[in-house]
């Protein structure tokens, strides 16, 4: 027996990593997958590119994705560079006024702008709309509870309802939503609320009855035993992240509370997985074994 050439072995894994995406891309055809781009992970143009292209992939096979986004870093930044102090407590942002304006300005103007600019590179596709417009989020201030003792987070808000109806119309219209976490507080008319951007996607994805809910962050998933780094988990039901999620720290909290939150209000799956990683949404979309963590109802 002749011995397969090396391009003929090549072309032959391409061939069959083409044909294991078939039955999801019979399965998302037509369906609403929110993802959610972490601040974490847009380390890099060279990522937040590949994450444009991805995202113009999605919508040019016939899936409908709506991008969530975040800032942490790009927020704690510019408030360095404004001399303005921020902390987080219980892995949210304290949000002072003048902090809170600094949040607007980054996510909307800066961090939005950016992937809107990345995706419309491959045609007018993107638009961008922050949680204040169209009605879209209503926000409630919350606080957060730590050791037992309920802590005042500021200007830091809850999405409690979703009108999901100006997103509606953009993925109608073929666009790719891009969706800044802040939303209009619903007992101080003209005040705005900082909301992390895991826990707003999360409302939306209930709210649009999306078929899956990913995060991108900075790590390859959640780790039980965090930093254990044999720890990571790949599956886990709801019930049992319910049990697990008063022992996680800092930045996990409201990334699995969000995930949570998702499959709780009938997202039938929710991943967490590594956004450093070129393309790593391709990989958890479209092959059997993904990637990450899957949280599962
Ligand atoms: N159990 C855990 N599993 C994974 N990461 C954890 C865990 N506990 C804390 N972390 C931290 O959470 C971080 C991710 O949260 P965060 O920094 O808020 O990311 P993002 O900006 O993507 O929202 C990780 O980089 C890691 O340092
Ligand atoms: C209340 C709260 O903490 N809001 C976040 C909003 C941005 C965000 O969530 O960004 P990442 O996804 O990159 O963490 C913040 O101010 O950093």
């Amino acid at each position: 027996m002749t011995q397969m050439r090396e391009e003929d072995a090549a072309a032959t894994i391409k061939a069959a990593t083409l044909i294991e995406s078939l039955p999801w891309l019979k399965k998302f055809n037509d369906q609403i997958v929110v993802v959610k781009f972490g601040g974490n992970a847009m380390v890099s143009e060279e990522l937040t590119r590949a994450f444009a292209e991805d995202m113009v992939y999605l919508r040019t096979v016939g899936i409908k994705p709506v991008v969530v986004h975040g800032g942490g870093p790009q927020i704690t930044k510019m408030l360095e560079r404004l001399g303005i102090e921020s902390e987080f407590r219980g892995g949210y942002r304290v949000t002072s006024p003048e902090a809170m304006d600094v949040v607007r300005m980054v996510l909307t103007g800066q961090v939005s702008r950016d992937l809107v600019g990345h995706m419309n590179e491959h045609g007018p596709l993107a638009a961008s709309i922050s949680g204040e417009d169209a009605g879209l989020f209503v926000g409630e201030r919350r606080g957060v509870e730590i050791d037992g003792e309920l802590v005042d987070l500021g200007l830091v808000g809850d999405v409690v309802a979703v009108d999901p109806e100006a997103v509606h119309a953009l993925i109608d219209a073929g666009r790719i939503p891009v969706v800044s976490s802040i939303a209009p507080d619903k007992d101080t008319p003209g005040q705005s609320l900082n909301v992390n951007a895991d826990a707003a996607a999360a409302s939306l994805a209930v709210a649009l009855g999306a078929a899956k809910l990913v995060i991108l962050t900075d790590v390859a998933g959640l780790y039980s035993d965090w930093p254990n780094m044999d720890s990571l988990v790949s599956e886990i039901g709801a019930d049992e992240l319910r049990a697990l999620l008063p022992s996680l720290e800092s930045g996990m909290i409201p990334k699995m509370a969000a995930c949570l939150e998702a499959v709780d209000g009938g997202v039938p799956k929710a991943a967490i997985i590594d956004g450093r990683n070129p393309h790593s949404i391709l990989l958890e979309i479209f092959t059997q074994t993904g990637s990450g963590t899957e949280v599962v109802a």
